[in-house]
């Protein structure tokens, strides 16, 4: 670290992105004590739920001038992906602060889950922080949640936390949640996300000699089902590469994709395996009929004699409101504006727990604050620029006064 001085807001960002929340086994219980001791120096509500044991929800939460009126939820998960430490410049886990060579005195910020999402996460405190060190009060309750296991898809976590009374208590009308951060110049704001359809493919058959002409095989009625899935394939990476009707590019949020991850089969050379299998990865775009193409899918396996099985199917398509109708989409979408910065809408093309939130009928954005940043998510040396945290923070003051301002009814 530089001998220079580290702003206290920096400083407290390097202490969070040094506990290890990593997967498989994310050191939870120091992140909720980090988190408690945020909340005793913010004067704010704490909160530890265990649906599962060590595996905490934390909500740290800042009442509202008007505690009936729905509150605004700052969602962010607590975990992190795992690392390949040999491709990193630096230890994953130290957040060194590196000066950039003439960038006038701005530092990266190195570690893993310095974009997904530690940063969301610690700019919503700080915007708290700094609103209420003005004095400010909001009409909202806001609640910032942080929630473990989201990177493993969050069935422990998010998903069990929608159902649960505590939930229901914080009357939630609003959430932001997690993005992307954009190379461009723009914000990329995600209104909805595609739904995971996770379809596994087994078939069985005849086994024999390799030499043989042998009848009614498992790769004989497996293959076709890969290949109508190709097709598919093939037909939404035209419509993908096709322009929108005003001539703008397609992004991945607007078509379906299948990928083929897993294929398994056979014991040597010369024995017709008795049995295959292919996994499929496909992303579904809200638009899409999910229960017709899951009646697709069935069918597929039925004709060709295979079994199906959904490993995982997301089959609600709720999108968050984008216009009049959606007073906080108003609100925030003024506040980012008043910024002198442009939102892209998109449709988020994998799945976070937004989805949960979304389903459970609060309307959710995901939205990651940064902007002209190379998206470096699960990625080797993964950072962000000092000076993108402190003007997150700044972000989400002006867009918290803003939604957490929004009239009640
Ligand atoms: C279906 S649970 C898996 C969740 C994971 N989320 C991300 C953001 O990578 C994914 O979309 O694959
Ligand atoms: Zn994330
Ligand atoms: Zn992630």
């Amino acid at each position: 670290m530089d001998g220079d001085s580290v702003p206290p807001a920096i400083e407290r960002f390097i202490e969070y992105l040094r506990i290890k929340t990593v997967q498989p086994e994310p050191d939870y219980a120091g992140c909720r004590e980090y988190l408690r001791r945020q909340a005793a120096e913010l004067g704010l509500g704490f909160q530890a739920h265990e649906y599962v044991a060590g595996k905490p929800v934390v909500v740290l939460t800042w009442a509202g001038m008007e505690p009936e009126a729905g509150s605004v939820v700052l969602n962010s998960h607590t975990d992190v992906v795992p690392v390949f430490p040999e491709f990193w410049s630096h230890p994953p886990f130290e957040a060194a602060r590196v000066a950039v060579a003439g960038s006038g005195g701005d530092y990266r910020i190195i570690a893993r889950g310095a974009q997904d999402m530690k940063i969301v996460g610690h700019c919503y405190l700080e915007a708290i922080r700094a609103l209420r060190a003005r004095g400010e009060r909001v009409r909202r309750t806001v609640h910032a949640v942080f929630v473990p296991d989201e990177e493993i898809g969050g069935a422990d976590g998010m998903a069990r936390f929608v159902e649960s009374r505590e939930f229901a208590g914080l009357n939630a009308a609003f959430a932001l949640d997690e993005g992307i951060a954009s190379p461009g110049d723009g914000l990329r704001v995600f209104y909805g996300e595609r739904a995971p359809c996770w379809a596994r493919f087994v078939a069985h058959g005849q086994t024999g000699h390799g030499s043989q002409f042998i009848a009614d095989t498992a790769a004989e009625k497996l293959v076709p089902v890969i290949d109508r899935l190709m097709a598919l394939r093939r037909e939404q990476l035209a419509d993908f590469r096709t322009p929108n009707a005003d001539g703008s590019a397609k992004t991945l949020g607007d078509v379906t994709t299948v990928n083929l991850t897993m294929l398994q089969s056979g014991v040597q050379h010369n024995v017709v395996p008795e049995s295959a299998s292919a996994c499929f990865d496909i992303r579904m775009t809200p638009t899409s009929d999910y229960r017709a193409f899951r009646r697709w899918l069935e069918a597929l396996a039925a004709e060709h004699g295979a079994q199906l099985e959904l490993v995982q199917f997301w089959d609600d398509n709720t999108v968050t409101p984008t216009d009049a109708s959606n007073p906080f989409w108003v609100a925030f979408e003024a506040a980012v504006a008043a910024q002198g910065i442009a939102i892209e809408r998109e449709i988020f093309p994998a799945a976070t727990d937004s989805r949960y939130l979304r389903r459970a009928g609060v309307p959710a954005l995901g939205v990651t604050p940064l902007r002209n940043t190379p998206i470096l998510l699960h990625d080797h040396n993964e950072y962000v620029l000092q000076s993108d945290v402190l003007n997150g923070i700044a972000f989400y003051e002006r867009v918290l006064a803003a939604v957490a301002n929004v009239p009640g009814p």
